[in-house]
């Protein structure tokens, strides 16, 4: 479905040049949920931008369903962090959600069909007519949901989607994200900087290591796959997974592309699966 080979980018500047990633290579199946997390500025956005078709990488590629990612692929859709930012203040909701359906040419009775089921899934129906700067921060972002999931992609991107939102909104929103994926059976690459958010959400959670960036651990999810916030955070399975990501994530803070690993403590006697790439 959706492969990273070897992927580089250094961004070159006049004085100097950053290499945000180095070597990255991983694979995502038809129909998953994957999580990544990884140290502050260690390149999440930049990989999402070379995954999107949006940033050029230096060397290597990024391949949907086999075929090579040169620029934004008709099936995939990208939720960023920026929801203030990605929905237009003078178009009302439906108008917002609407908006990349344009370039679809579906006709206007098939556009008005996308649109009201976008808005059913997300909760959001009887906003349809009010404006983003009429909404709460968290319905704001369930309307570029809305978009993504109007578009019907094969393929949903998303940038720390939930970074700006409070705490109940956010775990409400992780809920729906699950719900989509069961129900539309799309395959999504979600970056979060939440570690319980890495373990709560996906089938899989790839650690990324410092700048420049490479996998550092792909960890199966081996939750139960129905999950709900109050059972599965306080199980002592999730515990565990939790505790294994910090400890990789402060690992991370020390290794990237350029050093061996420091020892692996980690795992303390856990059993943990890893996905081959
Ligand atoms: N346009 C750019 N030009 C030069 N360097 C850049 C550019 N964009 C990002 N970088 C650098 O690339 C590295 C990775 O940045 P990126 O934003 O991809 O990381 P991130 O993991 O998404 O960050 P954060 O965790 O803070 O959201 C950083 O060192 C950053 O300064």
């Amino acid at each position: 479905m959706l492969d990273v080979r070897n992927l580089q980018k250094i961004y070159t500047g006049r004085n100097r040049n950053v290499e945000a990633l180095r070597n990255l290579t991983f694979h995502i199946g038809a129909g998953e949920l994957v999580c990544m997390v990884g140290p502050s500025g260690c390149g999440k956005t930049t990989l999402l931008k070379c995954m999107a078709g949006l940033l050029t990488p230096t060397t290597g590629e990024v391949s949907l369903d086999g075929r090579p990612v040169a620029g934004p692929p008709p099936g995939m859709a990208v939720v960023f962090q920026e929801y203030g930012r990605s929905l237009f203040a003078w178009m009302n909701v439906r108008d917002n959600v609407a908006l990349p359906l344009r370039r679809k040419k579906l006709g206007k009775a098939r556009e008005r069909e996308l649109v009201d089921h976008a808005l059913e899934v997300v909760g959001l129906s009887d906003a349809h007519e009010a404006y983003p700067w009429q909404l709460s921060g968290g319905m704001q972002q369930r309307v570029a949901i809305a978009r993504a999931v109007a578009y019907e992609p094969k393929v949903l991107l998303m940038d720390e989607p939930f970074a700006a939102v409070d705490a109940q909104t956010r775990a409400e929103l992780e809920d729906l994200i699950r719900k989509l994926w069961r129900e539309l059976g799309v395959t999504v690459l979600f970056v979060t900087h939440d570690i319980d958010e890495a373990v709560y959400l996906g089938q899989r959670t790839l650690i990324l290591s410092k700048s420049p960036t490479v996998v550092q651990e792909d960890l199966t999810i081996d939750l139960p796959d129905e999950r709900d916030q109050l059972h599965t955070r306080s199980s002592p399975r999730f515990a565990e997974l939790r505790a294994h990501v910090y400890e990789q994530i402060q690992r991370a803070k020390h290794h990237n592309g350029d050093t061996e690993a420091p020892p692996d403590d980690s795992s303390h006697g856990l059993v943990l699966q890893h996905t081959e790439s």
